[in-house]
């Protein structure tokens, strides 16, 4: 027989089985189990999908409050449209569709609920306050095409809801503190993103949103974050090391002893090697540059801005580093530093300076935070793009 179409399908089932294909290219599965000499019928069906349609996942780690959420609207605006919570579902639900990805936060697999943790005195950084083999399984399913029912956490109530109904999307993101912390959750990743916020920068950005916008004391959100800090070090911190990429948020170098957190150094970490990405780079591949902008085409007020690029190694990879210090003073005029910028994806000259200026609202727009986010945000693109590419050579070549 000749093959035409190349399924991917992953079948757990008891002996006795047969397969077939239904008018969708559903392959169903029918089995018999056989209890003491008697057989009882039973029916499984599993929804398998082409090869070339198979999800693409994306992973990103961070701790709480490090400013997931505003990447996450970066990366979905790449790909256009909206993205919004599941229609007619769970007010509380943490999943967000739009129309090629769909966000879904690990915090869902939490196995102990607020109740849980506290009367076992467990933080929720704790891989024993989550359910790693159901992750796995879970997105295993979707990136083989199986639609899944999905745990909820409520962050409102602090207990686990009814689950709700995952369909597999082109582009699934699992963000939360633990995509790459179980290696075979981390093994499903086509890509992974970690950001990793300093101290002072977290401790700056949790008492901007806790006590201006959640009504938060200075000494509980002190208490808060040095309550995890011990979890945070052991069990999220170390992910950094697996990711292909790294958005470091560390403090200004351009002012002395700066101690405000405003004005920030931030530093794109780039792995090489990692299939169907290809780092960015500042004038001139693999040398090292250091680049001060300012002047004729760029206004800068106090304390100016700093780029820098090279390679280096990380936790023992080679990897080339975009660095950004300081922050813009007019957004329009990001199109000069982006000039200089190669490997940048985009699909036309100005991209990164119109999703800069298109969410000049967002946290961190005039700032490396908000630019390497959109940067990382059109490799992501550009990575679908080459996947779903090779697999559909891949599909040719079993054709012929
Ligand atoms: N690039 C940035 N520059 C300045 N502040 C930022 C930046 N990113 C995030 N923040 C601040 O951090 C807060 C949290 O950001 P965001 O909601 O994106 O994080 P999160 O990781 O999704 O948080 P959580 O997991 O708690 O929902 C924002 O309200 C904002 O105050
Ligand atoms: O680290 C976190 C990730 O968002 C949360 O603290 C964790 O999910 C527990 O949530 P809550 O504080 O709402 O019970």
């Amino acid at each position: 027989m000749a093959v035409s179409t190349v399924y991917t399908c992953s079948i757990s089932t008891p002996t006795k089985s047969h397969l077939g294909f239904n008018q969708k290219h559903q392959l169903i599965l029918y089995t018999k189990s056989v209890n003491n000499g008697k057989s009882g019928g039973r029916r499984s069906s599993i929804t398998c999908s082409a090869a070339a349609e198979k999800t693409v996942v994306i992973g990103l780690a961070a701790d709480s409050g490090c400013g997931k959420s505003t990447f996450m609207r970066r990366l979905t605006s790449v790909f256009g449209g909206a993205a919004e919570p599941p229609k007619g579902g769970n007010p509380d639900s943490n999943t967000l569709i739009s129309d090629m990805t769909t966000v879904i936060c690990l915090d869902d697999y939490h196995s102990l609920d607020r109740t849980g943790r506290k009367e076992k005195g467990v933080t929720a950084l704790d891989p024993r306050a989550n359910n790693f083999d159901l992750m796995y399984e879970q997105v295993k399913a979707i990136k083989d095409g199986v639609a899944v029912e999905k745990p909820i956490y409520n962050h409102v109530t602090g207990l686990l809801d009814p689950p709700e109904l995952i369909k597999p999307p082109k582009i699934l993101v699992i963000e939360g503190l633990h995509p790459m912390f179980d290696q075979r959750v981390r093994d499903l990743l086509d890509f992974s993103i970690y950001l990793d916020i300093s101290n002072e920068v977290k401790f700056a950005w949790k008492i901007q949103r806790d006590m201006a916008e959640r009504g938060h004391s200075l000494e509980s959100i002190k208490a808060s974050i040095e309550a995890r800090k011990p979890d945070f070090d052991a069990y999220i911190d170390p992910q950094k090391q697996h990711a292909d990429a790294v958005i470091e948020v560390l403090p200004t170098q351009l002012i002395p002893d700066d101690n405000e957190g405003k004005v920030l150094r931030v530093r794109l970490i780039m792995k090489e090697g990692v299939k169907h990405f290809s780092p960015v780079y500042l004038f001139d591949e693999g040398s090292t540059i250091s680049w001060i902008p300012c002047g004729r085409k760029l206004t800068c007020s106090y304390p100016g801005i700093k780029f820098a690029y090279g390679p280096d190694t990380y936790f023992g990879h080679e990897v080339s580093v975009l660095e950004m210090d300081g922050q813009f003073d007019r957004l329009d005029e990001l199109i000069y530093v982006e000039s200089h910028l190669s490997n940048l994806s985009s699909k036309f000259y100005g991209e990164v300076t119109q999703q800069m200026l298109k969410h000049g609202d967002f946290p961190g727009s005039n700032n490396g935070t908000g630019l390497f986010q959109t940067i990382v945000g059109l490799k992501i693109r550009d990575l679908y793009e080459q996947i779903v590419a090779s697999r559909a050579e891949a599909l040719q070549t079993a054709k012929a």
